[in-house]
């Protein structure tokens, strides 16, 4: 499992840069409504500057599923993250069609843990459970990637109610914040789009490097 996702990359520059910084999993967004959404021209490209020992991961929002497998497949993506209204009948489709492991999107809106409870259970049931979990802020109107925080208090006891054995927290992560964030929910892994950039899609290196090492001694590691 990785530890320190950097989403949101959209050059060849940055990926090498955000991997330099210490990141080990590194998000491409296919979320064409995004401003961090990877151009299909050099998204082989970007794929191509990540070393092996960094997770790949292919953000997708509400995409046709054979989509989503030929886009893994075609840049042999190790990670799925779905950031939707995708349903646990979407996961079963993924799952047939031979997709790679899958990181379920959660936005701490209302009722959202037991939307996600309900839902977890209901994968479990059809025996296609994403491999993990995110939990992101909430804002109105938006999918991800808007430096909203997660509901940590709410997230504290997971490990206790969560069916699942990963659980990665993004939100509004900074370097500023993330060890009191580590600290607050032992979250498995954290991730972060807006607080390592200058501007939406363009990463700064300091501060992806500042929040690196401090997720890193804030785990212990
Ligand atoms: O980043 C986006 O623009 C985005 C758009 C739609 C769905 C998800 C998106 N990003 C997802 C991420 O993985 C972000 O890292 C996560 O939402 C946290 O973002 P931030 O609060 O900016 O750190």
């Amino acid at each position: 499992m990785f530890k320190r996702k950097i989403c949101g990359i959209t050059t060849v520059e940055d990926a090498t840069a955000m991997i330099a910084a210490g990141a080990d999993a590194l998000g491409l967004n296919f979320y064409r409504q995004s401003k961090r959404y990877l151009n299909a021209g050099i998204a082989a490209d970007v794929r191509e500057a990540i070393s092996a020992d960094a997770a790949v991961v292919g953000l997708f929002v509400n995409a046709d599923v054979v989509d989503v497998v030929a886009t893994a497949k075609r840049l042999a993506l190790d990670w799925i993250q779905l950031h939707g209204d995708e349903s646990p009948d979407y996961l079963a489709r993924l799952r047939h069609l031979g997709a790679p492991p899958v990181l379920k999107a959660f936005r701490c809106g209302p009722d959202w843990r037991k939307e996600m409870i309900e839902f977890l259970s209901r994968c479990s049931a059809r025996d296609c459970s994403p491999a993990a979990v995110l939990v992101d802020g909430f804002q109105q109107d938006a999918y991800g990637g808007t430096g909203h925080p997660a509901d940590w208090k709410s997230l504290a006891d997971w490990s206790q109610w969560l069916t699942i054995e990963h659980l990665v927290l993004a939100g509004g992560l900074t370097p500023g914040n993330v060890a009191a964030a580590i600290a607050a929910v032992q979250p498995s892994a954290v991730d972060t789009a807006s607080g390592v950039e200058i501007e939406p899609g363009k990463k700064d290196s300091s501060l992806a490097t500042r929040f690196c090492a401090n997720a890193t001694a804030a785990m212990g590691m």
